[in-house]
């Protein structure tokens, strides 16, 4: 029935201020009425339809995301959106497009490895998309080894040029997004060689086509990749292909913040760390992980309305049938990943503090928390987007049959978000970067160099790697001290172990290649340590409204408590707990479920999401699923005619056929 709340008696249920917990959630009450505001106005706007992307052809999606994109930009114009208004209003679009890399990376590089000069030439006309940007480091032939990349910038001191040639076509730049089709410039990584010397791979804007017709400049061949993962989902992306045929530009467009070349040829590198031509990932990495938690939070928005409306099976003295809500394995599979979206959100609020601090640090010429920073936002992208990409199929598999249905919502999702665990670096690359930081950290414990920031814990080495977990009945396991401790041991033996282990060779370079696979175990549980530590700081400190607490503390606990159980074999070969502690870990999540139960609908009610957002029949805020279920499936074209075409030339010969041979 329309304007029925089939979820009412789910909300009646909350045991506390579900409009603080929205507050909670958006990070402020500003950025919430920001959220709030601008997620209703792209909702209520038919521009910004998406349920017809999965039966779009290719070159509809594509054109449909030009004109999504053009409306959104007259709107941020004619409203005079502010920055953070404008980054909420493209998010919750929620369509992958060129823009998203404009914004994302094209503009970030110049900010950050530009001169003064360069950024008040080209920021203006990227500001006002006079100009439309990409950025192209990937290649056919590497994308992880960024060192290894081909093109080259060769530095013509007649001209006062650079040459840039694609040498082989592995050299060719592949997969930018908005590259194919759309960007006129790119930030172009190639290997800068002046005088004969390579000087290793630099960032160079160059223009790839004529502002007046869109056609490729002399000396560029650009096209689209081709059809990615899913109908629909990031088709709407043209993701590029590039290659250069000597293809000049003027000396001033390599970017110079870092490093310059001068008008005679000579190469002057800054004193900053050459690392830094890294940033603009590090920033991407940073903003990675808080989207994580809008990934997951979507599809578990979903699967837990879904589960309340969902009933399967009478109980044993008859009856209604039981939500599928109620049965403990759905809740076991459910609940943690509730718990990881909110974990995952107040890890991104963190790491984007952390962000700012390194920037602000960087630009007083302080290098020093670089490699923290750099360790933090690659194994934390690799972490979250790892599990919001399995979480996301859970979340499908939760709701049963119609979770494969595209008007669930999930398959575009999961098709849209996969991709994370190796854009911006794949996830086991990132996860040995970690690595190496908590290798090198440990080779320094005992050097009088105290570890700090996030591998604090590792100052205490000696308590961590003797002592006992102290957890003697279930409620030991939501005492914070308990918990990180057993965290902090884990982290800290199988970091130690591998240190242990690599000394045993000769050769760390061998030795480092033969433990990869232990050494990104021990990565990763050094990455769930910083996601629990930064929920339980989130929890002791100030949190307002009626029971938004409580809810907060279950939700960190079942995280911790889910972990510890997913992991329990690196909690126990480091005895960093005793089969009988993980027990009483168990015990207490299934008492932890409990508590949640009358709580999940307003703990997704929280997220604020809009059913355009959302995009799903089946987390629909009214739950009613089961007609519009109908309605969805009776606008599919198949159901455009009663008979379907192809039946005379196909189906009628086969049936009378069969008739004819029936009759012999
Ligand atoms: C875009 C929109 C954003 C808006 C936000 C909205 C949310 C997000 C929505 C999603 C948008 C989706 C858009 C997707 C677009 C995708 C874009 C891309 O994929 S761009 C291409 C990304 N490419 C990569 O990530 C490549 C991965 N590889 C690397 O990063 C590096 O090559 C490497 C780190 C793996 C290896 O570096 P290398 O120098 O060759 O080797 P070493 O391992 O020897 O490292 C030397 C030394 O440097 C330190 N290091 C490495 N990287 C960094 C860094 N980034 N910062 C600081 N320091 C770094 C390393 O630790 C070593 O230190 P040492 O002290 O010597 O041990
Ligand atoms: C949707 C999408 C959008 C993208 N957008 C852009 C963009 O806008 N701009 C851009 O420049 N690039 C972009 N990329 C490229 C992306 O950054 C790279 O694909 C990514 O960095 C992974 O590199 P690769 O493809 O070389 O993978 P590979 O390194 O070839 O990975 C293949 C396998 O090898 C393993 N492997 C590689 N090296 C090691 C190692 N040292 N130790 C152990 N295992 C290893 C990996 O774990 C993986 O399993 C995009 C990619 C995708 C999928």
């Amino acid at each position: 029935m329309e304007g029925v709340d089939h979820l009412a008696d789910e909300r009646n249920k909350a045991e506390f201020d579900v409009e603080e917990m929205k507050i909670v959630w958006a990070g402020s009450r500003h950025a919430f009425q920001v959220s709030n505001r601008i997620s209703r106005l792209v909702a209520n706007d038919p521009i910004f339809e998406k349920s017809k992307r999965a039966v779009m052809s290719r070159k509809e999606l594509f054109k449909n995301t030009l004109k999504k994109s053009a409306h959104a930009w007259k709107m941020i114009n004619e409203l005079r959106l502010s920055d953070e208004e404008s980054i909420r209003f493209r998010s919750f679009m929620d369509q992958p497009g060129f823009v998203d890399l404009h914004w994302g990376m094209f503009v970030p590089a110049i900010k950050g490895q530009g001169t003064e000069e360069q950024q008040q030439k080209w920021l203006p006309l990227a500001n006002n998309m006079q100009i439309i940007g990409c950025y192209a480091q990937t290649e056919l032939g590497h994308g992880s080894h960024v060192q290894g990349l081909e093109t080259t910038a060769t530095f013509d001191p007649q001209t006062d040029q650079f040459i840039i040639h694609s040498p082989t076509q592995t050299s060719s730049k592949w997969w930018p997004g908005g590259l194919g089709k759309v960007s006129t410039h790119a930030v172009v990584y190639a290997r800068l060689i002046t005088n004969g010397k390579d000087h290793g791979v630099h960032g160079f804007i160059v223009q790839l086509r004529s502002l007046d017709d869109h056609s490729p400049l002399p000396g560029i061949t650009v096209g689209d990749i081709g059809m990615k993962f899913g109908n629909g989902a990031y088709n709407s992306m043209d993701n590029g292909f590039l290659k250069f045929d000597h293809f000049r530009i003027p000396r001033d467009q390599m970017l110079m913040r870092l490093s310059k070349v001068t008008r005679e040829g000579k190469y002057v590198a800054s004193d900053v760390p050459r690392q830094l031509v890294y940033g603009t990932m590090v920033f991407v990495r940073q903003s990675i992980v808080s989207n994580a938690s809008n990934a997951l939070s979507r599809a578990v928005c979903i699967a837990t309305r879904y589960s309340a409306v969902r009933r399967q099976f009478a109980s044993q003295n008859g009856g209604t049938e039981t939500q599928v809500i109620d049965y403990k394995t759905q809740q076991n599979r459910l609940f943690p990943l509730l718990a990881s979206a909110y974990a995952f959100r107040f890890v991104g609020e963190w790491l984007k503090w952390l962000y700012t601090d390194v920037t602000q640090r960087l630009e007083a010429s302080d290098f020093a928390t670089l490699p923290e920073a750099h360790a933090c936002t690659a194994g934390l992208k690799s972490m979250t987007t790892s599990a919001t990409a399995d979480g996301i199929e859970e979340c499908r598999k939760l709701c049963g049959g119609h979770g494969y249905l595209w008007c669930s919502g999930l398959p575009e999702l999961f098709a849209v978000y996969v991709p994370a665990c190796t854009y911006e670096g794949d996830n086991v690359v990132l996860q040995l970067q970690v690595a190496r930081f908590l290798m090198k950290t440990v080779s320094q414990l005992g050097s009088g160099k105290a570890p700090a920031g996030t591998t604090e814990y590792m100052g205490r080495a000696q308590h961590l790697l003797k002592c006992r977990s102290s957890v003697k009945k279930a409620e030991d396991w939501l005492n914070p001290g308990m918990v990180l401790e057993a965290f902090e041991a884990r982290a800290l033996r199988m970091a130690v172990s591998c240190a242990n282990n690599l000394s045993k060779f000769e050769n760390q370079e061998q030795g480092f290649s033969e433990l990869l696979a232990d050494l990104v175990e021990a990565a990763i549980a050094h990455c769930q340590l910083i996601v629990v530590s930064k929920f339980i700081a989130k929890i002791e400190g100030e949190i307002k409204g009626k029971g938004v607490k409580n809810q907060l503390k279950n939700l960190c606990y079942i995280y911790a408590l889910h972990l510890l159980h997913k992991h329990l074999g690196d909690f126990l070969s480091t005895d960093s707990v005793t089969p009988e502690q993980a027990s009483l870990a168990s015990h207490q999540l299934r008492s932890l479920y409990s508590q949640l139960r009358p709580n999940a609908v307003a703990l997704v009610d929280a997220f604020n999401y809009t059913d355009h957002y959302l995009g799903s029949v089946l987390g629909r805020y009214d739950g009613n699923v089961y007609p519009k279920l109908f309605e969805e499936a009776l606008k599919d074209p198949l159901n455009d005619s009663v008979v379907p075409d192809g039946y005379h030339e196909y189906i009628r010969p086969l049936i009378k056929q069969h008739i004819r041979s029936a009759r012999l």
